[in-house]
């Protein structure tokens, strides 16, 4: 199912549910119940796939946005030059095929979502991935779900070796 994202006109909602399918939503969330666009057969895979009119696809102040970082290791909170948070993370992968490969995966997860980061490739090998919600030009908990899945991908072929730590002397 083709995801949607933030800020189309929203389909009528249909069931809401409260946890989304790879993040718990911080009770300090308010009451913003996410609901699932209706389709004809909604992939439960795609969590992102729901259409998020209004207040769903809320832009999340940096508290909120704080919570849902606790779920996600490795992930960073930026802020770029024009205020907007975004989550961050980078991946130093064994070599610059690697790291073409890590994309290639990203890109497939984002594709399957309608939702995609931003990716950077720095020091030959290492693919900074950068997600915010462009269509709200903030941070939503589309974002937070699409770092959820691309923490799942199969990755450790790819990612760089941790170096052996020197013997204490
Ligand atoms: C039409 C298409 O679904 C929209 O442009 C999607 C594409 N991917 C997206 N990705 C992100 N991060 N934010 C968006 O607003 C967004 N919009």
């Amino acid at each position: 199912m083709m995801a949607t994202t933030c800020g189309q006109p929203g389909r009528p909602p249909a069931v809401a549910t409260r946890k989304l399918a790879f993040v718990t939503v911080p009770a300090t969330a308010g009451t913003a119940r996410r609901q699932r666009a209706p389709g004809p057969a909604e992939n439960p895979s795609s969590s992102t796939a729901a259409a998020f009119p209004g207040q769903l696809c809320r832009v999340l102040d940096h508290r909120t946005a704080s919570q849902y970082l606790q779920q996600l290791d490795g992930w960073q909170l930026q802020e770029d030059s024009l205020g907007r948070l975004h989550l961050q993370r980078t991946y130093c992968c064994r070599s610059l095929a690697k790291a073409l490969a890590l994309c290639d995966k990203i890109a497939a997860v984002a594709d399957s979502e309608g939702h995609h980061p931003d990716l950077h490739l720095t020091r030959h090998n290492c693919v900074t991935v950068s997600v915010f919600t462009k269509a709200r030009n903030g941070l939503t908990e589309n974002d937070a779900i699409l770092a959820s899945k691309l923490e799942r991908i199969s990755k450790q072929d790819l990612l760089a070796r941790p170096r052996p730590r020197c013997p204490a002397v």
